[in-house]
């Protein structure tokens, strides 16, 4: 997206009144279960599902390749008019391209998640991945688009009328990443997590949950358990607004 004016079309989406798809926003530090969870939880909801960290990740994966440096803002900055990623936001067909490049698995290779909090702390990233994302949301086929990352309760989409914080203790979120990367150690896993948290929490709040966010704590959920209690909280959310109207 580029004009002005698809912004202010997506608010109004967003905001309600005009039909237009319901957002369902969230939240949580790494290692929490956004992306699983949303997913899974679109698929029962039959709505679209939008990683918005893969954007950033596709963004360093694209620096990496071209040998940007991703602590200099300027270069980065100066990078985006060229930067062309596409992803899927049906949750039965993820994948994220760069260009002709099919980088769905490649995003999620540790080099790239050592440089991702260096791009995201750049406010014209944000700000031009944020108008991509609520082009996406307001253009979306599906009744409704879960959507997850770090800020969307928060400035992507403060008005969605579901926003949910998924957090799980520090422990848990470790042990489910370090499952995942059988390559590393548990300790590297666990420092490398950690680290990212301290360095991204410095950008936006997504520890605590913003007035009118709804905390669902998976600790001690299974992943069936959590995705059924945000499917919950979507139905109370939406059947709450609809009579409030
Ligand atoms: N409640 C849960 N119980 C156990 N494992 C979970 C739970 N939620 C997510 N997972 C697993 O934890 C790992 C990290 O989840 P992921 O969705 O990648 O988190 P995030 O997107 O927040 O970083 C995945 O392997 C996922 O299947
Ligand atoms: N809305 C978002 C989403 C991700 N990000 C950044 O993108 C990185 C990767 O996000 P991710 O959701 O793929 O991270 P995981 O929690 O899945 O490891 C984060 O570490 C943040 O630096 C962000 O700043 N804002």
């Amino acid at each position: 997206m580029t004009a002005a004016g698809s912004t202010t079309d997506t608010d109004a989406r967003i905001t309600g009144g005009a039909p237009g798809p319901v957002v369902v926003a969230i939240d949580g530090p790494a290692g929490s279960g956004k992306s699983s969870v949303s997913r899974a939880v679109a698929q029962a909801l039959g709505y679209a599902y939008l990683d918005t960290g893969a954007s950033y990740r596709a963004l360093s994966w694209d620096l990496l390749m071209r040998g940007i440096d991703a602590s200099v803002a300027a270069s980065v900055i100066a990078e985006l008019g060229a930067f062309e990623f596409r992803i899927g936001i049906d949750p039965d067909d993820y994948y994220v391209r760069v260009g002709s490049a099919d980088v769905t698995e490649a995003i999620r290779e540790p080099r790239v998640t050592s440089v991702v909090s260096l791009v995201a702390r750049i406010p014209e990233v944000r700000a031009w991945l944020n108008d991509r994302f609520r082009a996406i949301m307001a253009s979306t086929p599906f009744d409704g688009i879960v959507v997850e990352g770090r800020d969307i309760t928060t400035v992507v989409a403060p008005d969605a009328p579901v926003r949910i914080l998924l957090t799980a203790s520090e422990e848990a979120r470790m042990a489910r990443r370090s499952k995942e990367l059988t390559s590393e150690s548990a300790a590297a896993v666990g420092e490398a997590l950690r680290s990212r948290d301290k360095a991204d929490s410095r950008v936006v709040d997504f520890m605590n949950a913003a007035d009118g966010v709804t905390t669902v704590d998976s600790t001690d959920l299974d992943f069936a358990q959590t995705v059924a209690a945000v499917v919950e909280v979507v139905h109370s959310q939406t059947a709450r607004n609809s009579h409030g109207r």
